[in-house]
Protein backbone atom coordinates (compact mmCIF):
# COMPACT_ATOMS: atom_id res chain seq x y z
CA UNK A 1 0.00 0.00 0.00
CA UNK A 2 1.22 4.16 -0.82
CA UNK A 3 1.02 6.41 2.13
CA UNK A 4 -1.13 9.21 0.98
CA UNK A 5 -0.29 10.78 4.53
CA UNK A 6 2.55 10.48 6.57
CA UNK A 7 3.29 12.61 9.34
CA UNK A 8 6.68 12.15 11.15
CA UNK A 9 7.50 13.01 14.33
CA UNK A 10 5.07 15.70 14.67
CA UNK A 11 4.78 18.47 17.49
CA UNK A 12 3.37 21.64 18.33
CA UNK A 13 3.38 23.26 21.44
CA UNK A 14 0.94 26.17 21.98
CA UNK A 15 3.19 27.99 24.91
CA UNK A 16 3.52 25.26 27.97
CA UNK A 17 0.75 23.40 26.20
CA UNK A 18 2.75 20.28 23.89
CA UNK A 19 -0.96 19.26 22.03
CA UNK A 20 0.72 16.99 19.55
CA UNK A 21 3.64 15.29 20.96
CA UNK A 22 6.29 13.48 18.39
CA UNK A 23 2.65 12.07 16.68
CA UNK A 24 3.91 9.71 13.49
CA UNK A 25 1.74 7.67 11.57
CA UNK A 26 0.52 7.13 8.04
CA UNK A 27 -2.43 6.39 6.03
CA UNK A 28 -2.81 4.27 2.95
CA UNK A 29 -4.80 5.34 -0.07
CA UNK A 30 -8.60 4.31 -0.05
CA UNK A 31 -8.44 3.96 4.00
CA UNK A 32 -10.86 5.14 6.65
CA UNK A 33 -8.50 6.34 9.77
CA UNK A 34 -9.90 7.70 13.03
CA UNK A 35 -8.26 10.02 15.42
CA UNK A 36 -9.73 9.47 18.39
CA UNK A 37 -9.23 10.82 21.90
CA UNK A 38 -10.92 13.09 24.91
CA UNK A 39 -11.08 16.56 24.73
CA UNK A 40 -8.29 18.51 24.34
CA UNK A 41 -5.75 15.62 23.41
CA UNK A 42 -4.70 17.05 20.68
CA UNK A 43 -6.51 15.70 17.43
CA UNK A 44 -7.99 18.84 15.96
CA UNK A 45 -4.44 19.93 16.30
CA UNK A 46 -3.16 17.24 14.36
CA UNK A 47 -5.91 17.65 11.76
CA UNK A 48 -5.00 21.50 11.14
CA UNK A 49 -1.42 20.89 10.82
CA UNK A 50 -2.05 18.24 7.93
CA UNK A 51 -4.67 20.74 6.63
CA UNK A 52 -1.85 23.95 6.80
CA UNK A 53 -4.26 25.85 9.25
CA UNK A 54 -1.19 25.15 12.17
CA UNK A 55 2.75 24.76 11.67
CA UNK A 56 4.28 22.53 14.15
CA UNK A 57 8.12 23.43 15.78
CA UNK A 58 9.03 19.54 14.74
CA UNK A 59 8.25 16.78 12.18
CA UNK A 60 7.25 16.89 8.85
CA UNK A 61 3.91 16.10 6.80
CA UNK A 62 4.14 14.30 3.09
CA UNK A 63 1.01 13.55 1.32
CA UNK A 64 0.97 12.21 -1.98
CA UNK A 65 4.59 11.71 -2.04
CA UNK A 66 5.34 15.37 -1.79
CA UNK A 67 6.32 16.88 1.61
CA UNK A 68 4.18 19.93 2.52
CA UNK A 69 5.45 21.12 5.59
CA UNK A 70 9.16 19.99 7.13
CA UNK A 71 10.03 21.78 10.25
CA UNK A 72 13.53 21.36 9.20
CA UNK A 73 13.60 23.87 6.28
CA UNK A 74 10.74 25.93 7.00
CA UNK A 75 8.67 24.25 4.24
CA UNK A 76 4.90 24.57 4.88
CA UNK A 77 2.80 25.22 2.27
CA UNK A 78 -0.44 26.74 2.74
CA UNK A 79 -3.72 25.02 2.85
CA UNK A 80 -4.92 25.90 -1.07
CA UNK A 81 -2.06 24.27 -1.85
CA UNK A 82 -2.42 21.12 -0.29
CA UNK A 83 -4.45 18.15 -2.13
CA UNK A 84 -7.59 18.22 0.46
CA UNK A 85 -10.87 18.61 1.33
CA UNK A 86 -12.07 19.21 4.82
CA UNK A 87 -15.51 19.25 6.49
CA UNK A 88 -15.28 20.95 10.36
CA UNK A 89 -18.54 20.26 12.87
CA UNK A 90 -20.14 23.32 12.28
CA UNK A 91 -21.61 22.90 8.76
CA UNK A 92 -20.07 26.04 7.77
CA UNK A 93 -22.53 25.93 4.37
CA UNK A 94 -22.51 29.62 2.85
CA UNK A 95 -25.80 31.18 3.61
CA UNK A 96 -26.28 33.50 0.78
CA UNK A 97 -25.59 31.19 -2.15
CA UNK A 98 -27.71 27.98 -3.04
CA UNK A 99 -26.30 24.64 -2.87
CA UNK A 100 -25.35 24.43 -6.29
CA UNK A 101 -23.25 27.55 -5.80
CA UNK A 102 -22.05 26.42 -2.90
CA UNK A 103 -20.57 23.38 -3.88
CA UNK A 104 -19.58 24.76 -7.22
CA UNK A 105 -17.97 27.77 -5.61
CA UNK A 106 -14.61 26.74 -4.79
CA UNK A 107 -14.50 24.71 -8.63
CA UNK A 108 -14.66 28.31 -9.94
CA UNK A 109 -12.37 30.02 -7.46
CA UNK A 110 -10.18 27.18 -9.19
CA UNK A 111 -11.44 28.81 -13.10
CA UNK A 112 -12.85 25.50 -13.97
CA UNK A 113 -14.87 26.24 -17.13
CA UNK A 114 -18.85 26.14 -15.99
CA UNK A 115 -19.94 23.28 -18.13
CA UNK A 116 -17.28 21.02 -16.26
CA UNK A 117 -18.31 23.18 -13.20
CA UNK A 118 -21.63 21.94 -14.02
CA UNK A 119 -21.64 18.04 -14.66
CA UNK A 120 -18.97 17.86 -11.50
CA UNK A 121 -21.80 19.37 -9.04
CA UNK A 122 -24.65 17.28 -10.47
CA UNK A 123 -22.30 14.22 -9.72
CA UNK A 124 -21.16 15.09 -6.10
CA UNK A 125 -24.93 16.18 -5.71
CA UNK A 126 -26.35 12.48 -7.55
CA UNK A 127 -23.91 11.02 -4.78
CA UNK A 128 -24.99 12.42 -1.80
CA UNK A 129 -28.52 11.61 -2.82
CA UNK A 130 -29.38 15.50 -3.56
CA UNK A 131 -29.75 15.65 -6.96
CA UNK A 132 -33.07 17.77 -7.34
CA UNK A 133 -31.68 20.07 -4.41
CA UNK A 134 -29.27 22.20 -6.54
CA UNK A 135 -31.61 25.15 -6.37
CA UNK A 136 -32.88 25.29 -2.83
CA UNK A 137 -31.07 27.99 -0.38
CA UNK A 138 -28.95 26.37 2.65
CA UNK A 139 -32.08 27.53 5.53
CA UNK A 140 -34.52 25.25 3.21
CA UNK A 141 -32.13 22.38 4.12
CA UNK A 142 -32.17 20.27 7.41
CA UNK A 143 -28.60 19.83 9.46
CA UNK A 144 -27.94 16.68 7.74
CA UNK A 145 -28.68 18.03 4.37
CA UNK A 146 -26.29 20.74 5.14
CA UNK A 147 -23.72 18.48 6.47
CA UNK A 148 -24.08 16.90 2.91
CA UNK A 149 -23.51 20.03 1.20
CA UNK A 150 -20.36 20.66 3.40
CA UNK A 151 -19.13 17.59 2.56
CA UNK A 152 -20.44 17.47 -1.24
CA UNK A 153 -17.99 21.16 -1.53
CA UNK A 154 -14.90 19.00 0.11
CA UNK A 155 -15.40 16.67 -2.33
CA UNK A 156 -16.56 18.69 -5.47
CA UNK A 157 -12.28 19.56 -5.79
CA UNK A 158 -11.12 16.42 -6.34
CA UNK A 159 -8.39 16.13 -3.17
CA UNK A 160 -6.50 13.59 -2.45
CA UNK A 161 -7.14 13.40 1.62
CA UNK A 162 -10.32 14.35 3.00
CA UNK A 163 -10.16 15.67 6.77
CA UNK A 164 -13.29 15.60 8.95
CA UNK A 165 -13.45 17.07 12.18
CA UNK A 166 -16.50 15.71 14.35
CA UNK A 167 -18.82 16.52 11.19
CA UNK A 168 -21.26 14.48 12.57
CA UNK A 169 -21.47 16.31 16.38
CA UNK A 170 -24.28 18.15 15.46
CA UNK A 171 -26.87 16.25 14.05
CA UNK A 172 -29.35 13.76 16.10
CA UNK A 173 -28.35 10.62 17.47
CA UNK A 174 -30.44 8.87 14.75
CA UNK A 175 -29.36 11.34 11.90
CA UNK A 176 -25.93 10.67 13.26
CA UNK A 177 -26.41 6.73 12.61
CA UNK A 178 -27.38 7.02 9.68
CA UNK A 179 -24.93 9.62 8.21
CA UNK A 180 -22.57 7.43 9.63
CA UNK A 181 -23.21 4.93 7.10
CA UNK A 182 -23.46 7.22 4.02
CA UNK A 183 -20.71 8.78 4.80
CA UNK A 184 -18.56 5.06 4.73
CA UNK A 185 -20.46 4.43 2.30
CA UNK A 186 -19.44 7.86 -0.03
CA UNK A 187 -15.96 6.84 1.18
CA UNK A 188 -16.15 3.26 -0.37
CA UNK A 189 -17.55 4.52 -3.61
CA UNK A 190 -14.86 7.54 -4.14
CA UNK A 191 -12.33 5.01 -2.56
CA UNK A 192 -11.20 8.47 -1.22
CA UNK A 193 -8.79 8.24 2.01
CA UNK A 194 -9.99 10.04 5.22
CA UNK A 195 -8.85 11.62 8.35
CA UNK A 196 -11.25 11.88 11.11
CA UNK A 197 -11.19 13.24 13.90
CA UNK A 198 -13.96 12.44 16.89
CA UNK A 199 -14.14 11.92 20.47
CA UNK A 200 -17.18 9.47 20.00
CA UNK A 201 -15.41 6.05 20.34
CA UNK A 202 -18.83 4.06 18.75
CA UNK A 203 -18.39 6.25 15.57
CA UNK A 204 -14.70 5.42 15.13
CA UNK A 205 -14.86 1.92 15.53
CA UNK A 206 -18.32 1.61 13.19
CA UNK A 207 -16.47 3.23 10.52
CA UNK A 208 -13.01 3.32 10.55
CA UNK A 209 -10.08 0.93 8.83
CA UNK A 210 -7.97 1.93 11.52
CA UNK A 211 -7.91 3.97 14.57
CA UNK A 212 -5.60 6.28 16.07
CA UNK A 213 -5.88 6.56 20.15
CA UNK A 214 -4.33 9.79 21.83
CA UNK A 215 -4.18 11.43 24.99
CA UNK A 216 -2.77 14.59 25.97
CA UNK A 217 -0.60 14.84 22.87
CA UNK A 218 0.58 11.75 22.83
CA UNK A 219 -1.00 8.87 20.22
CA UNK A 220 -0.87 5.64 22.35
CA UNK A 221 -2.14 3.32 19.73
CA UNK A 222 -2.36 2.69 15.92
CA UNK A 223 -4.81 -0.81 15.36
CA UNK A 224 -7.77 -2.18 13.43
CA UNK A 225 -11.00 -1.79 15.46
CA UNK A 226 -10.83 -4.73 16.71
CA UNK A 227 -7.43 -5.01 17.64
CA UNK A 228 -7.35 -1.87 19.93
CA UNK A 229 -10.37 -2.98 21.57
CA UNK A 230 -9.28 -6.51 21.73
CA UNK A 231 -5.40 -6.10 22.21
CA UNK A 232 -5.26 -2.43 24.04
CA UNK A 233 -1.86 -0.99 24.26
CA UNK A 234 -1.78 0.88 27.44
CA UNK A 235 -4.10 1.29 30.24
CA UNK A 236 -5.66 4.67 28.45
CA UNK A 237 -6.32 3.06 25.77
CA UNK A 238 -8.17 0.30 27.86
CA UNK A 239 -10.47 2.26 29.85
CA UNK A 240 -10.93 4.76 26.69
CA UNK A 241 -12.08 1.86 23.94
CA UNK A 242 -15.28 0.33 25.37
CA UNK A 243 -16.33 -0.52 28.78
CA UNK A 244 -13.87 -1.86 31.94
CA UNK A 245 -14.49 -2.54 35.40
CA UNK A 246 -11.85 -3.68 38.11
CA UNK A 247 -11.76 -6.03 40.27
CA UNK A 248 -8.96 -6.45 43.00
CA UNK A 249 -6.14 -9.80 41.79
CA UNK A 250 -2.76 -11.04 42.87
CA UNK A 251 -0.76 -12.16 40.01
CA UNK A 252 0.99 -15.38 40.78
CA UNK A 253 2.78 -15.98 37.69
CA UNK A 254 3.67 -15.12 34.03
CA UNK A 255 3.27 -17.48 31.33
CA UNK A 256 4.69 -15.68 28.04
CA UNK A 257 1.89 -13.06 27.15
CA UNK A 258 -0.58 -14.45 29.49
CA UNK A 259 -0.39 -14.48 33.48
CA UNK A 260 -2.06 -16.45 36.03
CA UNK A 261 -4.09 -14.90 38.80
CA UNK A 262 -6.15 -15.20 41.88
CA UNK A 263 -9.38 -13.39 42.29
CA UNK A 264 -12.46 -12.71 44.17
CA UNK A 265 -12.90 -14.59 47.30
CA UNK A 266 -13.13 -18.80 45.22
CA UNK A 267 -9.08 -17.90 44.93
CA UNK A 268 -9.01 -19.35 41.88
CA UNK A 269 -6.88 -18.60 38.96
CA UNK A 270 -7.16 -17.79 35.47
CA UNK A 271 -5.10 -16.90 32.46
CA UNK A 272 -5.34 -13.11 31.64
CA UNK A 273 -3.43 -10.53 29.14
CA UNK A 274 -1.31 -8.00 30.59
CA UNK A 275 -1.79 -4.59 29.04
CA UNK A 276 1.71 -2.67 29.56
CA UNK A 277 4.78 -3.24 30.65
CA UNK A 278 3.58 -1.69 34.16
CA UNK A 279 1.26 -4.72 34.40
CA UNK A 280 3.14 -6.32 37.82
CA UNK A 281 4.70 -9.04 37.42
CA UNK A 282 3.45 -10.83 40.92
CA UNK A 283 1.45 -9.24 43.64
CA UNK A 284 -1.66 -7.27 43.92
CA UNK A 285 -3.08 -6.22 40.75
CA UNK A 286 -6.02 -5.21 39.07
CA UNK A 287 -8.49 -7.30 37.10
CA UNK A 288 -10.20 -4.97 33.66
CA UNK A 289 -13.01 -6.71 32.67
CA UNK A 290 -15.45 -6.00 29.73
CA UNK A 291 -19.03 -6.81 30.51
CA UNK A 292 -19.64 -9.15 27.97
CA UNK A 293 -16.65 -11.56 29.51
CA UNK A 294 -18.47 -12.09 32.70
CA UNK A 295 -20.72 -14.82 33.59
CA UNK A 296 -23.16 -14.63 35.68
CA UNK A 297 -25.47 -17.69 37.00
CA UNK A 298 -27.70 -17.87 39.67
CA UNK A 299 -26.33 -19.34 42.90
CA UNK A 300 -27.51 -22.09 44.01
CA UNK A 301 -25.29 -23.70 46.72
CA UNK A 302 -21.75 -23.18 47.34
CA UNK A 303 -19.64 -21.55 44.70
CA UNK A 304 -17.74 -22.92 42.41
CA UNK A 305 -14.07 -23.43 41.79
CA UNK A 306 -13.27 -20.40 39.49
CA UNK A 307 -16.12 -18.48 40.52
CA UNK A 308 -16.84 -15.67 42.82
CA UNK A 309 -19.86 -14.29 44.46
CA UNK A 310 -21.36 -11.52 43.70
CA UNK A 311 -24.86 -9.58 44.03
CA UNK A 312 -27.32 -7.86 41.34
CA UNK A 313 -27.55 -4.18 42.39
CA UNK A 314 -29.05 -3.17 39.18
CA UNK A 315 -30.23 -4.80 36.02
CA UNK A 316 -31.71 -2.66 32.94
CA UNK A 317 -33.34 -4.39 29.67
CA UNK A 318 -31.33 -2.95 27.01
CA UNK A 319 -34.02 -5.07 24.04
CA UNK A 320 -31.45 -7.30 22.52
CA UNK A 321 -29.62 -7.70 25.87
CA UNK A 322 -29.49 -7.67 29.89
CA UNK A 323 -27.15 -5.18 31.69
CA UNK A 324 -27.11 -5.53 35.31
CA UNK A 325 -24.28 -3.51 37.86
CA UNK A 326 -23.12 -6.75 40.36
CA UNK A 327 -21.64 -6.20 43.23
CA UNK A 328 -18.06 -8.12 44.07
CA UNK A 329 -16.69 -7.73 47.07
CA UNK A 330 -15.84 -3.98 47.04
CA UNK A 331 -16.45 -3.73 43.98
CA UNK A 332 -19.12 -2.96 41.07
CA UNK A 333 -19.02 -5.04 38.01
CA UNK A 334 -20.79 -3.74 34.90
CA UNK A 335 -22.26 -7.44 33.00
CA UNK A 336 -23.59 -7.69 29.65
CA UNK A 337 -25.33 -11.00 28.70
CA UNK A 338 -27.38 -11.92 25.33
CA UNK A 339 -29.49 -14.46 27.31
CA UNK A 340 -33.10 -14.32 27.91
CA UNK A 341 -31.49 -15.08 31.33
CA UNK A 342 -33.26 -12.44 33.73
CA UNK A 343 -31.28 -12.45 37.41
CA UNK A 344 -33.45 -9.92 40.01
CA UNK A 345 -32.40 -7.28 41.26
CA UNK A 346 -31.08 -8.23 45.00
CA UNK A 347 -30.26 -12.13 44.02
CA UNK A 348 -27.20 -13.52 44.64
CA UNK A 349 -24.70 -14.68 41.54
CA UNK A 350 -22.27 -16.60 40.49
CA UNK A 351 -19.37 -14.39 38.78
CA UNK A 352 -16.84 -16.12 35.87
CA UNK A 353 -14.39 -14.09 34.21
CA UNK A 354 -13.94 -15.14 30.12
CA UNK A 355 -11.05 -13.15 29.69
CA UNK A 356 -9.85 -9.63 31.12
CA UNK A 357 -6.74 -7.86 31.66
CA UNK A 358 -4.22 -7.73 34.14
CA UNK A 359 -3.29 -3.86 35.18
CA UNK A 360 -1.85 -1.58 38.04
CA UNK A 361 -3.78 -1.84 41.26
CA UNK A 362 -3.77 1.99 41.94
CA UNK A 363 -7.49 2.14 41.65
CA UNK A 364 -8.56 -1.47 42.29
CA UNK A 365 -11.53 -1.46 44.46
CA UNK A 366 -13.06 1.97 43.20
CA UNK A 367 -16.38 2.10 42.28
CA UNK A 368 -16.80 3.34 39.19
CA UNK A 369 -19.58 2.74 35.88
CA UNK A 370 -22.72 3.69 36.21
CA UNK A 371 -25.00 3.40 33.23
CA UNK A 372 -24.22 5.73 30.91
N1 LIG B 1 -4.73 28.21 19.62
C1 LIG B 1 -4.42 27.64 20.78
N2 LIG B 1 -3.76 28.29 21.74
C2 LIG B 1 -3.41 27.71 22.90
N3 LIG B 1 -3.70 26.43 23.20
C3 LIG B 1 -4.36 25.70 22.30
C4 LIG B 1 -4.77 26.26 21.04
N4 LIG B 1 -5.40 25.29 20.33
C5 LIG B 1 -5.40 24.20 21.12
N5 LIG B 1 -4.79 24.42 22.28
C6 LIG B 1 -4.56 23.46 23.37
O1 LIG B 1 -3.96 22.32 22.82
C7 LIG B 1 -4.51 21.13 23.37
C8 LIG B 1 -5.08 20.25 22.27
O2 LIG B 1 -6.22 20.90 21.72
P1 LIG B 1 -7.06 20.27 20.51
O3 LIG B 1 -8.10 21.25 20.12
O4 LIG B 1 -6.15 19.79 19.47
O5 LIG B 1 -7.72 19.03 21.22
P2 LIG B 1 -8.91 18.08 20.72
O6 LIG B 1 -8.51 16.72 21.09
O7 LIG B 1 -9.21 18.34 19.31
O8 LIG B 1 -10.11 18.56 21.62
P3 LIG B 1 -11.68 18.75 21.25
O9 LIG B 1 -12.23 17.37 21.05
O10 LIG B 1 -12.22 19.41 22.47
O11 LIG B 1 -11.74 19.60 20.03
C9 LIG B 1 -5.53 21.58 24.40
O12 LIG B 1 -4.90 21.58 25.65
C10 LIG B 1 -5.88 22.97 23.97
O13 LIG B 1 -6.28 23.75 25.06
Amino acid sequence: MTAILTLDGLTKRYGQVTAVDNVSLSIDANEFFSLIGPSGCGKTTTLRSVAGLESAQQGCIQMAGRTVFDAATRRDLPPNKRPIGMVFQSYAVWPHMNIYENIGYPLKVRGLPRDAIKARVQRVLDMLGMGNLGARMPSQLSGGQQQRVALGRALAIEPSLLLLDEPLSNLDAKLRESMRAELKQVQRDTGLPILYVTHDQDEALAMSDRIGVMSAGVLHQIGTPTEVYTRPATRFVLDFIGTVSYLPCEVLKWEDESVKIRWGEAGEASAMLGVNQDTPKHGPASLAVRPEHVLLTPVADAIQPGLARGRVKIRAYLGDAWEYHVRVGECLIRVRTDSAQALEEGSEVAVGVRQGYVVNADDAGQERVLFS
